[in-house]
Order: structure tokens, then C-alpha cells, then sequence
């Protein structure tokens, strides 16, 4: 690993990787990246229309080559990865080799209402979706990718996490 610190949160879509990722990166004085964004601009098109016109396989196919030059950034940062992005074409293998990654595990049911109350139809894997039909998806993405997941470095289970806390867990892994 590089002398720079590299954060990458991985968890599931609504888990709070943009949000948590964006209020980290503030506390840290770190640029703040968001590999669906980064995604979004490059090809100048939202998440859904990559989906429907390109398909899911070329989607995660762009989704690897952006993590890898995200990766390579000769800095510090903090990055947002895509809820699908750990557990395709060994990018979890990837990440880890390369950055400090962290789980966002949050309860389905406080994901299932902050995608209810969010802007769904950004988010292909939900589109037209409402309710137990949420959970429903969110508990088999997480039994498809739970092991992943777990493959990071430093977990935080709950629904508000705490940038100190992760601030400090940073520092002992560094220390490791
Ligand atoms: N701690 C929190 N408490 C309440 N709501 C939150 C919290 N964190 C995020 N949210 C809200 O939940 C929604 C999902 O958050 P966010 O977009 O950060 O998730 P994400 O993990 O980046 O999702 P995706 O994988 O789809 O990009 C947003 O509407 C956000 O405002
Ligand atoms: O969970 C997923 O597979 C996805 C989550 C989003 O972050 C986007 O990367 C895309 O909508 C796919
Ligand atoms: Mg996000």
C-alpha cells in the first residue's frame, strides 16, 4: 500500500456510502470521490440509462476500469464504491490491496425506508419497487454479497456511524 490513505466504503445501495463518504472525507480534509458519479460523467449518462441501453455486463465492466484508475490516484481520498462494485471481477481483491475498505452494515429495514423517502428511480436494482417489495430485493443482495462485504477491513454495523470512530479505526489499522 501506498504511503497515502485511501478509504473505500463498499455496502449496500442506501447503506449511506455517498453520505457517510462525503462527511468522512470532509473530517479528513480528503477529496471526495463517488465511483457512480465518476461513472455518470465519463460516459455522460445516468446509472439507469448505462443500464438500459448498455446492459448490466458493460456497466460492470466501466464500473472496474473506473475503480482501478480511482485506485491508482497518486493522493489521498475517500471513495464511494458502487453497491454492486465489490463483488464483481475481484475489485473487493482490488480494493483491498490498495486501500483501507469499510463495510457500512446498516438494518435492511432503516435502508428500506431511506430508499422509500429517496430519489428510486436513480437506482436501477429498485426501479418502480415500494414497501416489503424493498426489502424483499435488499435481503437477497445481501445474501448474494454478504461475503464481499465481509471481506473489508473495518465493519460498522448500525444506521448512524460516527466519523470519529471511524477516524480512530483508520489509525489502528494503519498502525497494524
Ligand atoms: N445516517 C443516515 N440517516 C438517515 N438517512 C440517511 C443516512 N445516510 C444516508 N441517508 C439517506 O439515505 C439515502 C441513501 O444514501 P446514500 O445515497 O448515501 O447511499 P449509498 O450507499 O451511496 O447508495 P447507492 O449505492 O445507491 O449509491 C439518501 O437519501 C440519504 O440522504
Ligand atoms: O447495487 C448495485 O448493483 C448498484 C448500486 C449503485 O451504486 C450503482 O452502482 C448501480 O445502480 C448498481
Ligand atoms: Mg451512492
Amino acid at each position: 500500500m501506498s504511503e497515502h490513505l485511501k478509504v473505500v466504503l463498499v455496502g449496500l445501495p442506501g447503506s449511506g456510502k455517498s453520505t457517510f463518504g462525503r462527511q468522512l472525507a470532509q473530517s479528513l480534509n480528503f477529496p471526495f470521490y463517488d465511483l457512480d458519479a465518476m461513472i455518470e460523467q465519463k460516459n455522460q449518462m445516468k446509472i439507469p440509462d448505462i443500464f438500459s441501453r448498455m446492459g448490466e455486463g458493460k456497466f460492470r465492466e466501466m464500473e472496474s476500469e473506473m475503480l482501478a484508475q480511482a485506485l491508482s490516484y497518486d493522493r489521498s481520498f475517500v471513495l464511494a464504491s458502487g453497491g454492486g462494485c465489490p463483488c464483481f471481477n475481484d475489485n473487493m481483491d482490488l480494493i483491498n490491496s490498495q486501500a483501507i475498505s469499510v463495510y457500512l452494515d446498516v438494518p435492511l429495514n432503516d435502508i428500506s425506508d431511506r430508499l422509500e423517502g429517496a430519489r428510486i428511480q436513480n437506482r436501477p436494482m429498485f426501479q418502480g419497487m415500494e414497501g416489503g417489495e424493498i426489502i424483499l430485493k435488499l435481503k437477497n443482495l445481501l445474501a448474494e454479497r454478504e461475503e464481499y462485504y465481509n471481506m473489508a477491513k473495518i465493519k460498522l454495523s448500525g444506521s448512524d456511524f460516527s466519523t470519529e470512530l471511524l477516524i480512530s479505526e483508520l489509525i489502528h489499522q494503519l498502525r497494524k
